[in-house]
This record gives structure tokens, C-alpha cells and sequence, in this order.
């Protein structure tokens, strides 16, 4: 290592990660992440995957922490000696940042020796905002870029920060990896998939409501994140339960739900809101294929015209969920883009065909889990097992 290096270890690849990957991931995070733990960020952790049932999901994530594990170990000269600490989807919306910090600088994380950094979307492109900076050392400036991934030192030979985002939401897959074999995240991860993981048809189960919940800091009002993400699509939540008065409305989107756009609505049941939502983002990632594929829609049986009640039930909904839409907007909108991404999805491609192809993907991935659970047993390891 240069003289250089030896003070600022770190590494920058460009294009770690495909694009597709980059998409796949941002899928799963728009379909399944909770409030974060820094004012407007958002994550999803591995475990939160399995506790909302939807385990098969972990799958996607196999071989890029595998990938980035042995980067890390070759890069830094520690073969063999590394545990992946913690993994998990972040996004940064309007307003998030950080100032200057190392990340081991708090006692409960100096197990952390590694980080990496894997951008799944583009400055410019998707975000305003969002640097990332090195306070010294080269390069300085990091301007994020889909696929890219950073790799430096947790120590403060690595101090850095981001910059505020000012628009549009910046989505990264942030790891950690410590020499700390206590601290190994799949050994954990592996004990609670034992636990739960099942061959039933995997759908979604909502976490407790607070962890959907925005509030802005000193802010009256906020949004639930999943009605606010379908509302950014033009979608919008009817509930079947509307005439139980003694539901609590928070419990209204963990029961079957009905989606509405324009107008119409889609006569077929979710089970929760979060179902709906897998479907909506999976036909969002895919909406390109699927068209070109040109699948025959059945949508003479599916989609109806809205009555009045369910207007009425809708508002009410509204007005319990996403009482400001335009903070929706202010804090998961991006101003360059805005209007395109509500108009691209029609309510009759959420049909039958679409519907199986989310469910034939998800199959997919259990079928994968399923298949790999017994070594990642044997060895407590999260590793890629090859079928067959
Ligand atoms: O998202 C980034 O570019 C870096 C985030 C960061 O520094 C952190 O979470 O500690
Ligand atoms: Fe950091």
C-alpha cells in the first residue's frame, strides 16, 4: 500500500453491483422498509425481513454480502478473518444527513473494524444532495452513483459524512464487518430463520404501526410509509372493514384491503397493506417486461367503478393515514420526476398475470431458501448453496 493509502485505507469499485441487482434491492426496500433510526431515513434489516415473514426475501442479498466479504478480506489483507456485522437497506429522503463521524465512534460499536457502502441509485439522477465526503485524504468527494460501492476502515483514518439530501430519496445497501465472531450477523440471522422459516405460501406480515409512522421533527402530522409509497404510485387503500366500527383504524391495514386508482377499483383482496404493497413495487421494478411481454390481461371480472361509500371510505383512510399528502411528496418525491412514476402503473395491470409473476418470484426465492437453510445450519453461515 502506498504511504497515501496506509493513512486513508479505503477502496472505491465502480459498477459492484449490476444494475438489475441495484433494482432488486430497491424493490425490496420500497416494498418493506420501516422508519430509520436518523430524522427522514428509512431501513430495512435483514431481520425485520424475517420477522414481517417475508424471509425468502434474504435471498437476493446472498451473493452480494458474499461478494463484498471476500472484496473486503482481499482489499484490507484479512482473509478468513471477517464476520458481516450488520446488512441492511438504507434511504435517505429530503432532508437527511450526517456530519462528520467514523463508524466504530460509540462504545456499543467499536466491534465494527469495516464498512462498505453499496449505491443502488444515482446523484442527479434520482437525489439532489447525498455527497459523500472524506475529511481527509483521497478521493475527497464521493458522488453516488447506482452500482458503485465504497470500502474503508471504521476507525477515524475514515472520517466522512453526507451531505443533506435535498430532494428525491437516495437508497444505499450499508454493511459493517467486524473480526468479532460475537458479533456475527448470520449466526443470529440463521437461529431466527430455523425458527420460522416454513414451505407456506409467504405473505407479508406487518410490523406494530409506529414503525410505519413519519413524524417529522416538530411536525403535527405524518404519514403511514406503506399508504404513503402507494399513494406515490396513484394507488389508493380500501378497506373492507369499514363498517366494523369497533376497529381501531390502525388495525384496518393489517386486515384484507382493496386497492383503488382513478376512479376504479381492483375488486380483488389483499391480505394487509403490505401485501398490496410487495404487489404494487414488484410490478413497478418489472413494469417494463411485463408490458413489452405483452401477457393477455383479464380484466373484464376485476376492475370496477368506485361507489360513493367506498369514496367515503377511502378519504377516511386517507385522512387517518396521510393526512398531508404534500409532505408525502416533499419527503419521498422527487421534484424531477414527479407525476411520471404516478401515471406509469394502470390499475388493471395489477391483474391475474401480474399477480402470478410476483407470486412465481417469490416461490422462486423460497424454494432457494428453503434449499440452502440446511447448510446455513450446519455451517451458521449465510453462504450461496448451488441446487442440484
Ligand atoms: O450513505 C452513505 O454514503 C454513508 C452513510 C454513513 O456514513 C453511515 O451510515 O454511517
Ligand atoms: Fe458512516
Amino acid at each position: 500500500m502506498s504511504e497515501g493509502k496506509r493513512e486513508h485505507p479505503r477502496l472505491i469499485l465502480h459498477n459492484f453491483l449490476s444494475l438489475e441487482e441495484c433494482k432488486e434491492l430497491e424493490f425490496i426496500h420500497k416494498s418493506c422498509s420501516t422508519v430509520g433510526y436518523r430524522p427522514n431515513v428509512f431501513s430495512t434489516t435483514l431481520s425485520h425481513l424475517i420477522a414481517t415473514n417475508s424471509p425468502h426475501l434474504l435471498i437476493p442479498f446472498v451473493s452480494i454480502r458474499e461478494r463484498l466479504k471476500e472484496k473486503m478480506e482481499e482489499t484490507f489483507g484479512c482473509e478468513f478473518e471477517l464476520f458481516i456485522e450488520f446488512t441492511g437497506l438504507i434511504s435517505w429522503c429530503r432532508g437527511a444527513s450526517i456530519g462528520w463521524h467514523s463508524d466504530d465512534n460509540r462504545q456499543y460499536l467499536k466491534q465494527r473494524d469495516f464498512s462498505a457502502v453499496c449505491y443502488l441509485n444515482s446523484y442527479g439522477k434520482d437525489f439532489k444532495g447525498g455527497l459523500f465526503r472524506f475529511q481527509s485524504g483521497e478521493p475527497a468527494t464521493i458522488s453516488p452513483s447506482a452500482g458503485d460501492a465504497i470500502m474503508y476502515t471504521a476507525d477515524d483514518r475514515n472520517i466522512h459524512s453526507v451531505d443533506e439530501v435535498t430532494d428525491g430519496e437516495r437508497l444505499t445497501l450499508a454493511m459493517w464487518f467486524t473480526r468479532d465472531s460475537s458479533h456475527d450477523e448470520d449466526s443470529k440471522l440463521v437461529s431466527r430463520l430455523s425458527q420460522c422459516a416454513s414451505h407456506e405460501f409467504p405473505l407479508p406480515l406487518p410490523a406494530s404501526a409506529n414503525m410505519y409512522w413519519f413524524c417529522p421533527h416538530q411536525h403535527a402530522n405524518g404519514f403511514d410509509i406503506c399508504v404513503a409509497r402507494l399513494h406515490l404510485l396513484g394507488f389508493d387503500v380500501h378497506s373492507l372493514q369499514d363498517n366494523d366500527r369497533s376497529l381501531d383504524s390502525s388495525e384496518q391495514l393489517v386486515r384484507p384491503i382493496q386497492l383503488a386508482k382513478g376512479g376504479e377499483l381492483l375488486t380483488r383482496e389483499f391480505t394487509n397493506v403490505l401485501h398490496a404493497l410487495q404487489v404494487v413495487q414488484f410490478y413497478h421494478w418489472k413494469a417494463s417486461e411485463l408490458k413489452t411481454s405483452k401477457v393477455e390481461y383479464d380484466t373484464v371480472e376485476e376492475v370496477k367503478a368506485i361507489s360513493q361509500p367506498q369514496v367515503e371510505t377511502i378519504n377516511a383512510l386517507n385522512a387517518v393515514f396521510l393526512p398531508d399528502k404534500s409532505l408525502v411528496t416533499t419527503i419521498f418525491g422527487y421534484s424531477c420526476s414527479t407525476g411520471e412514476e404516478k401515471d406509469s402503473l394502470n390499475l388493471t395491470d395489477i391483474s391475474s398475470a401480474m399477480i402470478t409473476s410476483w407470486e412465481e418470484y417469490t416461490c422462486k426465492l423460497l424454494k432457494e431458501l428453503l434449499s440452502s437453510l440446511p447448510q446455513w445450519k450446519t455451517y451458521q453461515t449465510i453462504h450461496k448453496v448451488e441446487s442440484g
